[in-house]
């Protein structure tokens, strides 16, 4: 039994006639922190919804928790993703019409459990207990994006996958939201898969991998964690 969370396994990806990824593999083992680097239409959008189940590869593998998704059903594919991912976007994508709380429990509604509990210790974590009755357009930035925080994490996921999560906040905000997202992947042993083109993220990383042209190039372990990249 692998002890990694996810395992990509040579990842092409072709829409029309352009390859988007060409050959990339990505091992994250549990408890880790990823950042996954590149310039505009590298294809970390595009490697970001093939990690997430959101889409599927040309040719490539995906596992998550030990398991081969290629051949799932949608529904099925769809179930791994609640139960073991969580995602957080750059433009936060919160929901207008309901309330933070009622944003952040989003997940566990769909799983069909509420765990209240759970969610407030989320929320305090997060120091937005005092924004859990308000809708998304009175909240600023920095909050939104820690109620989509909390949303990632409320069905205790084993990976956490964000997109630019910081993209649309200023810095001091993006550092304030970067020590809440590192002290939870760290007390929850969530694995973070970041990807980002910004440079300043990579101080914060146990691991970086650049992905340009649609390749991933190197890996630049700063720590004991073991992630393998293979190109
Ligand atoms: N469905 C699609 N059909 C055709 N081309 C696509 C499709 N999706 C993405 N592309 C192209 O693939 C390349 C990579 O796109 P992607 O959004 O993954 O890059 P990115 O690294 O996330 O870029 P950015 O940082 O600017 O958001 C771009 O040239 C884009 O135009």
């Amino acid at each position: 039994m692998s002890e990694n969370v996810l395992e990509a396994e040579s990842i092409r990806v072709v829409r029309g006639d352009q390859e988007i990824i060409s050959d990339a593999s990505l091992s994250v083992p549990a408890n880790t922190q990823i950042l996954v680097q590149g310039p505009s239409g590298a294809g970390k959008t595009t490697l970001f919804n093939i990690l997430g189940l959101l889409d599927v590869p040309t040719s490539g593998t995906v596992r998550i928790a030990n398991e081969e998704t290629a051949a799932l059903s949608e529904r099925k594919r769809a179930r791994l993703r609640r139960e073991t991912i969580g995602f957080i976007f750059q433009d936060f994508q919160l929901i207008d019409d309901l309330t933070a709380w009622e944003n952040a429990a989003l997940p566990q509604d769909h799983a069909g459990e509420r765990d209240e509990e759970w969610l407030q210790t989320l929320f305090t974590e997060l120091e937005i207990a005092d924004r859990a009755d308000q809708y998304p357009a009175t909240l600023s930035g920095g909050e939104k994006q820690r109620v989509a925080i909390a949303r990632a994490l409320a069905n205790r996921p084993d990976i956490v996958l964000a997109d630019e999560p910081t993209g649309q906040l200023d810095p001091t905000t993006t550092t304030q939201v970067l020590d809440l997202l590192f002290r939870l992947q760290d007390t929850t042993d969530t694995s973070l898969v970041v990807i980002s083109h910004d440079m300043q993220l990579q101080p914060r990383f146990d691991t970086i991998v650049r992905l340009e042209d649609g390749t991933i190039h190197d890996h630049e372990p700063k720590t004991e964690a073991k992630p393998s990249i293979d190109t």
